[in-house]
């Protein structure tokens, strides 16, 4: 192609010459008839000392003179004159105070005070107009993410600046927030070519006033667009750009969402500590800031990272729940915050095996997707997961037909990548392996052609090698492996290790390598439970058991049957089953699958499976601590494992464990960073044990320095809820009230129940308990009873469901003597024995509906009228109510009168099932361990097997059915010093 423009070149063809040829015409007019481009003839007008400055050349110059020479296009007027007008002293004046709101990012009042301006007229020049329009449209954009409302709201403003009667200022800020806004995730708005056009616009306007928030703006819209486009040429041409203009950027609206960028590209990059790092900062500066849209989008990708970082799904659904609080709390439309919110909660739940759920959350967001003509592609990795767990190879293709064919400009490229990993994985789903293999190879190499995209490689090459292994490609497999291993060094997360760890165990099965997959398999199983991944785990599980079976183990079969009946329960398919070569290896040491650390002979092979675990690549310095004294639970049952800090005076702290035994030996060690830790066991240790813990600990110091040194020390503090896995490692007293000695709370929800309950100490309001059978309710009532300024009054308890229909009644309101046959003295009924106190109606719901209108005098009046008395008698009673029934389905049926319901329902208060809760399971199993342990005895500990079997059950009868697993499990013979899973005996 002829070249048509040259840069820097002096020619009598300068930009004022071609505004005066172009004219009263359009630059695309006048680019038509040139047979140029739009973005030429503009490059053409820029002042030579533009950076995209260019002259035109060649044929189209000739072209040019000539008219020159002719005196210009027949019949078409000149430019008009410029007439730009300056903003009045008190346009200025007034809008000042709105600009100064949006930099805070307070956008609501902003919102106001600039619709409040343009409403009053006191705007009259255009510049004024057209800034409250940026000022509002840059609102829509940012603090909403409506882009679509703010393009709208910025479009009369275009025209305006085009024919330059803007001040150049505010010209600018139109330039830079349009390019912006043509960088926008948006598929009805994407648009490279326009966007580079404002830019180029912006970036003379600002060569002779420099301007680091405009630029940094322009760099934004650079990234954005590159990153939308998914095009890795200009990724790489604007990569550290944002970064560079960042340091001079003082509005602190605009330095986070600047930040927010430099995470993303950080990430992209394979930076991923680096990323998490900021991603965290920029919640809680946006967060301090009160800028809901960016707390909560930054919420939701730690969310996802921590979820790399194998944190425990109930963590990143705290994440995800604060993140839609902050969302909410910001009046945010359904945007991409809530996609990437949904995301990670849709991965918890399926970590967690709640699939149903997982698929609501995931089908909801797709929609959001839809509105917004975005591409699909963002949450497809965490369907096709979905779907392989669940088996649902149909599902897989469809999606990858849907993401082929998908046509929208955003990541177009990309999306069709991702469409061969979803058809790659429809392949394993069907069992086609070989086919599978293939096609995640291609999908990586397509990723690799496009750029880089490190998620998508990462997950094609995890799974390539799955697939290699189950197609019994053991040298394609292993080649794959050690690719996939590398990249994990460079894009850390300990999840993926996790499953690799799993994968390469299949593959040393395989190879007859029995003793060495065993090790892999219980180092990934470790990590999969001590993360509360109970799909993972449990899929890692059956590995195991039939590897043990393989090895003669004579458990094998029982251990077999009990993983595979736990994956039915689960809803999950069984994985193939891999035959190792015929001789068997040599047994040694541990019995594969009943727990990770059953090791019966301690020595340098019971270190293996430790050391996995505590050099797994990218966990923080809290799991650190953890695994370390996981390890030492399963090498040393019983040992009560602890780890204290020793500061210089020698004082001690506790970080994990219990201290309440003495410890029978310590060893002290350093983490890297000034650190000085000590752990310690208490009871006898093997021979080798002081030398093992030695070896533990030296290691963990290590790994606790590699973790600082690359950023992952800090990360948790960001949750504010203990993390279950203290809880797991702690056997510390649970989450007590002082003043409800009774009543655990280690849950959020919980937390927030109690925290309700207080505050409705002093009030007598009717208060209506639900939920599930078993789950709470009479403890919530007992609870609100001891709360409350009536604590020191009578608090009596009445079961609707447990009196007989003609006592009910006199039972309730009470008799005199000889009211009825039978009734041989004065009986008070229970509201008057509550008088002054709280009345517990449990089973609400069966009251007899001739008794409901006088409970609701009751209620209204505070009036009782005991049988066989002419006048009412006065009480003062707080009712509270229970029922595990759909009340409002009894009022349909017309069991229960309409009135008495809304009575109830004053205040309605629910007890979350405790499959909701999952971080009270384990405070409540101590709790009721302490509770029914004869008093003199030491109470036993929960072996780490009985921890995972009691996380991983799903409690259909809520609190009620794990009080009597703990106490059948406390009931035979004398207290062992550990309670394993197998006195639990939970029901599958
Ligand atoms: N938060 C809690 N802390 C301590 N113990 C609890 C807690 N929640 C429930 N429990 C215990 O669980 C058992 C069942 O609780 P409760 O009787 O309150 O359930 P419920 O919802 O009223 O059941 P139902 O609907 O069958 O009457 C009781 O032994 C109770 O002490």
């Amino acid at each position: 192609m002829e070249n048509l423009e040259e840069k820097g070149t002096r020619t009598d063809l300068g930009p004022d010459a071609i505004r005066a040829l172009r004219g009263g015409h359009s630059r695309a007019a006048f680019a038509r008839m040139l047979g140029v481009t739009p973005l030429t003839v503009y490059r053409w007008e820029l002042p030579e000392s533009a950076p995209q400055a260019r002259r035109p050349r060649g044929r189209v110059a000739q072209s040019l003179r000539q008219l020159l020479e002719g005196g210009g296009l027949s019949g078409v007027s000149r430019l008009p004159s410029l007439s730009r007008q300056e903003l009045s002293a008190e346009e200025s004046a007034r809008l000042q105070p709105c600009l100064e709101l949006l930099k805070r990012a307070e956008w609501r009042a902003a919102e106001e005070a600039l619709l409040s301006l343009l409403a009053s007229g006191v705007l009259r020049s255009p510049g004024a107009r057209a800034l409250a329009a940026v000022g509002l449209s840059h609102l829509q954009r940012w603090g909403r993410e409506d882009s679509r409302g703010a393009l709208a709201t910025l479009l009369p403003h275009l025209g305006e600046a085009e024919m330059g009667l803007l001040p150049e200022w505010v010209e600018l800020q139109v330039h830079a927030l349009a390019a912006n806004l043509y960088a926008s995730p948006d598929g009805k708005l994407l648009d490279a070519g326009r966007s580079d056009a404002h830019v180029a616009r912006a970036e003379v306007l600002m060569l002779g006033r420099p301007d680091a928030d405009a630029t940094c703006l322009v760099r934004m819209a650079q990234m954005w667009s590159a990153f939308y486009l998914g095009d890795a040429e200009r990724l790489a041409r604007y990569s550290g750009r944002v970064a560079e203009a960042l340091t001079e950027v003082n509005i602190p609206a605009l330095r986070l969402l600047a930040e927010d960028l430099c995470a993303h590209e950080e990430a992209l990059r394979g930076e991923a500590t680096q990323a998490t790092r900021r991603f965290r900062d920029v919640a809680q500066g946006a967060a301090r800031l009160g800028y809901a849209f960016l707390e909560a989008r930054n919420l939701a990708f730690l969310a996802q990272r921590r979820l790399e970082e194998a944190c425990e799904p109930e963590e990143a659904l705290l994440l995800v729940r604060r993140a839609r609080e902050a969302a909410y709390g910001g009046r945010m439309a359904r945007g991409f915050s809530f996609i990437f919110a949904a995301r990670a909660e849709a991965e918890a739940l399926l970590r967690l095996a709640r699939f149903t759920e997982a698929e609501a959350v995931l089908d909801e967001a797709d929609a959001v997707v839809a509105e917004l003509s975005w591409t699909p592609l963002n949450l497809s990795i965490t369907r096709a997961k979905l779907w392989l767990t669940t088996n649902k190879p149909s599902e897989l293709r469809r999606l990858a037909a849907k993401l082929a064919t998908h046509d929208g400009p955003v990541q177009r490229a990309l999306t069709s990548a991702y469409a061969l990993f979803v058809e790659a994985a429809a392949d394993l789903s069907d069992g086609l392996t070989q086919r599978a293999a293939e096609g995640f190879a291609t999908a990586g190499m397509r990723g690799m052609e496009l750029g880089g995209w490190p998620y998508l490689r990462r997950e094609c090459l995890l799974y390539e090698t799955a697939a290699r292994a189950y197609a019994g490609q053991r040298d394609e497999g292993r080649a794959v492996l050690r690719r996939a291993r590398t990249f994990l060094e460079r894009m850390p997360s300990a999840w993926h290790s996790a499953l690799l760890h799993r994968f390469e165990g299949v593959l040393l099965t395989l190879d007859g390598r029995t003793r060495e997959a065993r090790e892999l398999l219980e180092a990934s199983l470790g990590t999969f439970r001590l993360s509360g991944d109970v799909c993972m785990a449990a899929s890692t599980r059956i590995l195991l058991a039939r590897l043990a079976r393989h090895e003669g183990d004579p458990a094998a079969a029982e251990l077999v049957s009990a993983s595979e009946a736990e994956l039915r329960r689960l809803g999950m398919p069984l994985p193939p089953d891999f035959t190792p070569p015929a001789t068997p290896s040599l047994r040694m040491g541990s019995t594969a699958a009943q727990g990770a650390f059953a090791s019966t002979c301690l020595g340098a092979e019971a270190l293996v499976v430790p050391f996995e675990r505590l050099s797994v690549r990218g966990i923080g310095a809290p799991r650190i601590q953890r695994e370390l004294l996981g390890v030492l639970e399963g090498l040393f049952p019983g040992s009560a494992p602890r780890l204290e800090e020793v500061d210089s005076q020698g004082r001690i702290t506790l970080l994990a464990g219990t201290g309440s035994l003495p410890a029978t030996d310590e060893v002290e060690f350093g983490d890297g960073c000034g650190r000085r830790l000590r752990v310690g066991v208490a009871g006898p240790l093997p021979a080798d044990g002081r030398a093992l813990l030695t070896a533990l600990s030296r290691l963990s110091g290590f790994a606790l320095e590699v973790a600082a040194l690359r950023g992952f020390a800090a990360v948790e503090e960001v949750v504010e809820a203990p993390s279950l896995h203290a809880q797991l490692s702690s056997t510390e007293e649970p989450d007590l009230d002082a003043e409800l000695p009774g009543f655990i709370a280690a849950s959020p929800s919980m937390k927030r129940l109690r925290a309700e309950l207080a505050r409705l100490s002093a009030s007598r309001s009717t208060v209506i308990v639900t939920g599930e059978s078993g789950a709470g309710k009479e403890v919530v009532a007992r609870a609100l009873h001891v709360l409350s300024t009536r604590a020191q009054r009578p608090y009596v308890a009445f079961n609707c469901a447990a009196v007989p229909r003609e006592l009910f009644e006199g039972q309730l309101f009470g008799y005199r003597r000889g009211a009825f046959t039978g009734a041989a003295s004065d009986h008070p009924g229970v509201l008057r024995a509550a008088h002054g106190g709280t009345l517990f109606l449990d089973e609400i719901g069966e009251l007899p509906l001739d008794v409901q209108p006088k409970l609701l005098r009751v209620l209204e009046n505070g009036e009782v009228f005991p049988l066989g008395e002419t006048r009412p008698v006065e009480v003062d009673v707080r009712v509270v109510a229970a029922t595990h029934r759909d009340l409002s389905q009894l009022v349909r049926e017309g069991r229960f009168r309409e009135d008495l319901y809304y009575r109830l329902h004053v205040v309605p208060v629910r007890v979350p099932p405790l499959r909701e809760r999952r971080e009270d399971v384990l405070a409540l199993a101590r709790h009721f361990v302490r509770q029914l342990t004869p008093e003199g005895q030491q109470p036993p500990q929960l072996g780490p097997d009985a921890l995972a079997a009691l996380m991983s059950h799903a409690w259909p009868g809520n609190v009620r059915e794990l009080r009597n697993v703990i106490e059948r499990s406390m009931a035979y013979g004398p207290l062992p010093a550990v309670l394993g899973a197998e006195q639990m005996r939970i029901a599958g």
